[in-house]
């Protein structure tokens, strides 16, 4: 397991996300504290995994560290400058070096596109090449992630779930990230190829030297992937530490909870 590298390119200081409830009412809290005074780093080459059971705010978190939400109070630092009151430039160059694999591909990917298309995008948005190197970069991109080069020729519903979510993790890779946000990257697939997924996940961060932060309510998945874990509970980190030690030597009665629960690796 590799160690985190330098500063950290996502900084989450005190940060809380309230809603107003979808069902008040006497007895029900009006505000719903999703994310509840979180701090939170990430570097590159560091994977760090955030377990915790449906509800406790961990797609939530996910929403602000990959600036699709913005938090009711508290700091996001971007390579330790405040991301929130950000200037074109800085929003574009947050889009590209942070990147997001959500839990379903079939919704995640444009049905009517191509693979080639969906990878070419996010490099079109960016005015990123010219149509040969675009194409050269798709190929380098299905290379990357297992797939073939006539891959690029089908549309999403064209190939298997696990072939999906790996076009996913390509899309995801297009811009050269320093950090990839996957949240329940496994859960929506067929157990067989869960592992597959997870080993690419792993591979694709040691070999690229990423910061992944690895989003699951399933601490064992969690624990084969990540170096650090954080534990959350009703929008709040309660336990954190390297995962060897979450894992041996947990402080917290939620964890134990949660470790005793635990299903066996990657069927949940
Ligand atoms: N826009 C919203 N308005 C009101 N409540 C919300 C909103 N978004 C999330 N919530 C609530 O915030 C809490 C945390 O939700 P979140 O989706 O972040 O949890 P989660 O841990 O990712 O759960 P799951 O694994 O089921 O997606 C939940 O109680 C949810 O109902």
């Amino acid at each position: 397991m590799s160690i985190s590298t330098g500063q950290p390119v996502i900084e989450l200081k005190d940060v809380k996300v309230h809603h107003r409830a979808r069902t008040g009412g006497l007895f029900r809290p009006n505000v719903v504290k999703a994310v509840n005074g979180v701090d939170f780093s990430i570097s590159r080459g560091e994977t760090v995994g955030i377990v915790g059971e449906s509800g406790c705010g961990k797609s939530t978190l996910a929403s602000v560290l990959v600036g699709l939400q913005a938090p009711t109070s508290g700091q996001v630092l971007f390579h330790g400058k405040p991301a929130i009151k950000r200037s074109a430039a800085m929003r574009k160059e947050f889009g590209r070096s942070v990147s997001v694999v959500f839990q379903d591909p079939a919704t995640a990917l444009n049905p009517r596109m191509t693979i080639q298309d969906i990878l070419t995008d996010p490099l079109q948005v960016h005015g990123i090449g010219n149509a040969a190197s675009r194409a050269a970069k798709v190929k380098e991109l299905l290379a990357l992630v297992g797939l073939p080069a006539s891959a690029a020729e089908v549309t999403p519903s064209q190939v298997s779930g696990g072939q999906r979510q790996r076009v996913a993790i390509a899309r995801a890779l297009a811009l050269d990230p320093d950090i990839i946000v996957a949240d329940e990257p496994t859960s929506a697939l067929d157990v067989s190829v869960r592992a597959q997924v997870l080993n690419l996940l792993s591979d694709l961060k040691a070999r690229l030297n990423l910061g992944m932060v690895f989003i699951s309510h399933d601490i064992q998945t969690v624990r084969y992937v990540s170096d650090r874990i954080c534990v959350m509970y009703f929008g709040q980190i309660v336990e954190e530490g390297p995962a060897a030690q979450v894992f041996d030597n947990p402080s917290n009665d939620y964890t134990k909870k949660l470790l005793g629960a635990a299903p066996s690796l990657l069927h949940t």
